[in-house]
């Protein structure tokens, strides 16, 4: 008996499924206290982010410039460090370096560096800081507004900031432009960052009656300068107007101009400078190298050509001064078929059309890029090699600007601008003067390929072709009349005869304003032969004409942008069968006979046409006498890229290789709306072709 009493006892002591039960329970119980004493310690999410903010705002004012080096020694928000490091931008650029900092604290900045040094994130950084400071929400509605000058560079700015905003909650929004502005309308107000282009915002702010910006917070421009150049002046006016007086604004551009400054005056509070290249010896990155080449104008096609041929591997970028020059080019190189593929960008084509040139030119690894002057600016195309200009850009800033497409961030490349022999001295002086460092070299005239029976040829069996050689030859001609600085542009200088046969045009097409130009010097040839003896020149524009041309143009390019109608006047061309292209020239003609009429009183009807002068018959009849062998196409191997550069480099085919002593001595000084609340969703609303929006000089 006292056996088994003992037995069982024992066996309830040692019971192990009984013991762990009741371990269990008792645990159990400990750490759901545990957890409820945890959860009644626990702060609010809002809390905690208030806490971080607060300690945020405290460390801005001890910000020291001299000891950032990466983007973590900021006092950013996790968010957004996080978003900066998941895109792999760990250090600091130098422009980020000096400008976020002043920018968390507030400030007002106009900041100013050279091309690709990273402007963009040294205002996209300030941006997302300061919505999170305020904790932001899509009910707040608009809190930043960021106006860029053109549609591509609008969309690249939003896609880095749906890159390095992609952890934060509030929603962004793009708007370039697009039919269907209802469609924008209704989704606009819950946007709280917008990145547009100037002309559709103001659309907006006149038309959509919801939309508002009282709550804005910052204002951000980019590339300032361009938005006034391109004739967004008065859009600009007005929608500063609109705008609350208490809020931020930055301002940002690579080149410090007249506009810029006028801009600053116009939108900012007591600003910081910043302009972190200001004492550099160049105005242009030290990884560009760069050169010009003198050549006629009628080679230019050719000298082209023969680059492209002997450029097969590289990406580049060739800057037209005009749409029509892109249009009709493009589709001649094509046919050339030069053995790489070529893309073409301008401000002519459909929105989507542009995007998909855009998209595929960054993915390209070899390409070339035919453009107008809206890729000058801010845009950032991977890897690009070269960047030729070949038309001559209207002043030195537009030029850096242009070059500045390669050699970004740390990378090498570079740029080749094409003068025209009257284009040298005075654009040679103005790069001088702007601390760019250009070296002439002279082309290999073995390498030269001459392409111009091949183009007359294409003519000859393309009715179409040809007459977009013949808008190409105005659309040029015009460019050059128009520009504002005579000393470097005149008409007056350009072979024109020449030019037509080098396009493939057996006989130059009649230029009605140039036309009424040349009937003047044969007045004042009589004067001035009479009066002084002097040389006869034909008669240039003044500084005041040409200003007056401008502005009547930006005006109408301003009533353009912002979605106005066409006066019936101009309608006339499309019952006469003339299509729009056609009629648009005609428009633009018949804007400069009318200003020509007025600034100089022409009697346009008593001017004989260009091709019928003695003068345009001899040079006619010269070139077609001259050796025109045309090259046989060839595939050529890749080594020939490596031959270019010998003969550019090492002048071993006897060329004058000179730098410029001057310059080296000198110390002179989608369419549519896309709505990304970033951290979700992503809806993409394409919209149609907004009007026929263009930029005074025709991009
Ligand atoms: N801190 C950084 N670390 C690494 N890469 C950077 C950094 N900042 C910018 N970049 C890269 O440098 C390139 C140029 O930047 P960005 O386009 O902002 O230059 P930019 O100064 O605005 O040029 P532009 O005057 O031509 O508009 C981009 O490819 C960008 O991703």
């Amino acid at each position: 008996m006292g056996k088994a009493a003992d037995s069982r006892d024992a066996g309830a002591r040692l019971d192990p499924v009984q013991s762990f039960n009741r371990w269990k329970k008792k645990h159990s119980h400990k750490q759901s206290k545990k957890k409820q004493l945890r959860k009644q310690l626990k702060k609010p999410e809002w809390q905690v982010e208030r806490e971080t903010i607060s300690r945020l705002l405290q460390s801005y004012g001890k910000i020291n410039v001299n000891e950032i080096t990466r983007f973590s020694d900021f006092p950013l928000s996790k968010k957004t460090l996080k978003g900066l490091q998941e895109a792999q931008y760990r250090l600091v650029t130098e422009i980020q370096k000096q400008t976020i900092g002043l920018a968390l604290q507030g400030k007002d900045v106009l900041g100013a560096a050279k091309t690709g040094s990273g402007k963009t994130l040294a205002f996209l950084v300030p941006v997302l800081e300061a919505l999170y400071r305020l904790q932001w929400t899509s009910t707040d509605g608009l809190g930043v507004l960021i106006i860029s000058p053109t549609r591509e560079l609008a969309y690249q700015t939003f896609e880095v900031l749906r890159k390095v905003g992609k952890n934060h909650d509030f929603s962004a929004g793009l708007i370039i432009g697009g039919k269907d502005l209802k469609h924008e309308a209704e989704r606009i107000n819950n946007i709280n960052i917008l990145v547009c282009t100037p002309g559709r915002l103001l659309q907006h702010m006149d038309e959509t009656i919801c939309f508002h910006a009282t709550n804005l917070q910052m204002l951000v421009l980019d590339e300032a300068d361009r938005i006034l150049d391109m004739g967004f002046a008065d859009t600009m006016n007005a929608i500063i107007e609109n705008l609350p007086k208490k809020r931020q604004t930055l301002l940002f551009s690579a080149t410090q101009t007249k506009s810029v400054k006028d801009l600053a005056r116009l939108s900012l509070k007591n600003p910081e400078y910043v302009w972190v290249h200001e004492k550099a010896k160049y105005s242009t990155p030290a990884t560009l190298e760069q050169n010009y080449i003198v050549c006629e104008l009628q080679q230019k096609i050719s000298v082209l050509y023969s680059f492209l041929r002997s450029h097969l591997k590289k990406k580049s970028i060739v800057f037209f001064s005009s749409c029509k020059e892109v249009q009709y080019l493009y589709r001649v190189f094509c046919r050339l078929r030069p053995g790489i593929s070529i893309l073409a960008l301008h401000g002519r084509q459909q929105q989507m059309r542009r995007m998909e040139v855009y998209n595929e030119f960054v993915r390209k690894r070899a390409a070339v890029l035919f453009a107008t002057d809206i890729a000058a600016r801010g845009l950032d195309f991977p890897a690009v090699n070269w960047v030729l200009q070949f038309d001559c850009p209207e002043d030195a800033n537009t030029y850096i600007h242009r070059a500045g497409r390669t050699a970004r961030y740390k990378e090498d490349g570079e740029a080749l601008l094409i003068l025209l022999p009257s284009e040298e001295k005075g654009m040679v002086q103005q790069l001088l003067q702007k601390k760019v460092p250009v070296k002439e070299i002279k082309i290999n005239p073995e390498k030269l390929i001459d392409v111009q029976k091949k183009l007359e040829s294409f003519l000859a069996q393309d009715q179409d072709l040809k007459e977009r050689a013949q808008r190409c030859f105005v659309s040029y001609i015009r460019s050059v009349y128009l520009m504002k600085d005579k000393e470097i542009f005149d008409v007056n200088k350009l072979p024109i005869p020449e030019y037509a046969l080098s396009l493939g045009l057996a006989v130059a097409p009649r230029v009605r304003f140039l036309q009424k130009m040349q009937k003047q010097p044969a007045k004042e040839l009589v004067v001035s032969q009479d009066n002084k003896g002097s040389e006869p020149r034909a008669p240039s524009l003044t500084n005041d004409e040409v200003e007056e041309f401008r502005a009547y143009f930006n005006e109408k390019m301003s009533i353009l942008q912002k979605g106005g109608k066409r006066t019936e006047g101009t309608e006339f061309g499309l019952a006469n069968g003339i299509s729009a292209e056609e009629e648009e020239e005609k428009e633009d003609e018949e804007e400069i006979e009318e200003k020509l009429r007025k600034a100089k009183g022409y009697h346009p009807d008593s001017v004989p046409s260009i091709d019928e002068s003695p003068k345009n018959k001899e040079a006619f009849l010269q070139f077609l006498t001259r050796d025109g062998e045309e090259e046989e196409e060839e595939e050529e191997e890749d080594g020939l890229d490596a031959d270019f550069f010998t003969v550019k480099r090492h002048n071993v085919f006897g060329l004058d290789l000179k730098e410029n002593k001057a310059l080296q001595v000198s110390v002179l000084p989608v369419e549519g709306l896309l709505l990304v609340p970033i951290s979700f969703y992503v809806a993409l609303l394409l919209l149609g072709n907004y009007g026929k929006a263009r930029t005074r000089r025709n991009l």
